[in-house]
């Protein structure tokens, strides 16, 4: 074998000889084996392909190797990301020549010269992350996950579940967030059960519930997606996290969600490439997000991709605006169309005109948390928001 990939972020053991499949690449121990392949994983956090440019000669090794070798598709061991990183570029060149301006801190093992200052909101979220999944992956490490996989009852699906809504009332599918606070508004709801809440989204229509996971920022949890999820709701859950990494996915399936976010903005094309089979792998819905016509077009090419979502805020400085909707299906739609996309108008919808507006664009679903969240009866907001009842 002459090449293989490895993704940063993988913990490999080589005497682990549970190695049968690519998927275990992300499990075991930290170093994958000699010094030329664990030269190559270089980031710590982060997830990124790298070439190993040494055939392994060891036999163990070998066997690791081809697993990894089979796993990768064409796709995206000839991705330019992968020739990009080979020529020697950094990870936030190669994310910034996509349009990406968040960068990665690659903490807790800054890279050499270190002292970076985050630059917003988001992008000091996404570091804090990297430190949070590194802790939560020692805690927890993916062949933990794999097992409470195993024990995970079979997922919903949340793309039909828009779909069925979308024919059945003929405005666009609700999917109700269950959302405690947020950087930019602070805290939504005081006493704040998400179990209710679901119970009271999910009888006045929505058709499918959003629950934050993120403690730090958002003051969600896992545990609050696992709640919902053995409360006997039926609607599909998406688990609203910042997701950096696969273990995160494999994560939010053993704890009950059907869909999962993939932030366009914050991750480059072969992640998402890689995550979106990994959600296939799982029977899981992605939701891409993004805010920018550059993030949209980004998105458009990559294939299998069938739920979109249009974010109205700007998640770097919270300012919300729901023409940005608009803006950005305006001269695609079409093409959207075409290729069967979905698409959800997310953040700051709060009255029938906002969701008129967001439908004549083209959306058909919407993502809404704070203008039903905040409401003593968030039933009834629900009622407020499409100016009728949608349960029936
Ligand atoms: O509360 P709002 O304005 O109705 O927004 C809901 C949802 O769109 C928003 O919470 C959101 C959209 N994308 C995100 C990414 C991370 C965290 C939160 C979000």
């Amino acid at each position: 074998m002459e090449s293989l990939l490895v993704y940063p972020s993988a913990k490999v053991s080589i005497s682990n000889p549970s190695f049968t499949s690519g998927r275990t690449i992300l499990s075991g121990n930290r170093h994958f084996g000699p010094r030329d392949l664990s030269n190559s994983i270089r980031m710590s956090s982060g997830f990124f392909p790298l070439r190993c440019t040494n055939s392994p000669d060891n036999k163990e090794i070998s066997s690791v190797a081809a697993a990894i070798y089979e796993y990768h598709t064409d796709e995206l061991i000839n991705a330019e990301e992968v020739r990009e990183w080979e020529s020697g570029k950094s990870i936030n060149d190669i994310y910034a020549k996509q349009g990406i301006t968040i960068r990665r801190s690659c903490r807790p093992a800054p890279p050499a010269g270190g002292g970076m200052i985050p630059r917003n909101i988001l992008e000091q979220i996404i570091w804090d992350k990297e430190v949070e999944v590194t802790q939560f992956k020692q805690r927890i490490p993916l062949k933990e996950v794999d097992r409470m996989i195993e024990d995970a009852s079979p997922t919903r699906d949340f793309l039909a579940a828009l779909k069925d809504s979308y024919l059945r009332t003929g405005l666009p599918a609700l999917i109700a967030e269950v959302k405690k606070a947020s950087p930019s508004r602070g805290i939504l709801r005081e006493n704040f059960d998400p179990v209710e809440i679901a119970h009271t989204y999910e009888k006045n229509g929505a058709a499918c519930l959003s629950i934050l996971t993120d403690e730090k920022y958002f003051q969600g949890s896992f545990e609050n997606l696992d709640k919902v999820r053995k409360a006997g709701i039926k609607c599909p859950l998406l688990c609203k996290e910042f997701i950096i990494d696969l273990w995160q996915i494999y994560y939010a399936r053993a704890k009950g969600a059907d869909a999962v976010l993939l932030i366009a903005g914050v991750l480059p094309d072969i992640d998402i490439k890689y995550m979106l089979k990994t959600c296939r792998e799982l029977g899981l819905t992605a939701l891409i997000e993004v805010h920018n016509e550059r993030e949209l077009d980004r998105v458009l090419k990559i294939k299998g991709v069938q739920l979109i979502g249009i974010n109205n805020r700007n998640l770097e400085n919270f300012v919300v605006d729901i023409s940005n909707t608009q803006k950005l299906l305006e001269n695609r739609i079409e093409v959207i169309q075409g290729k069967d996309i979905t698409v959800v108008g997310e953040s700051g919808l709060f009255a029938p005109d906002d969701v008129k507006f967001v439908h004549d664009s083209g959306v058909k679903a919407v993502l809404v948390g704070e203008s039903l969240i905040k409401q003593e009866d968030p039933g009834l907001a629900i009622r407020g928001l499409f100016g009728k009842d949608i349960s029936k």
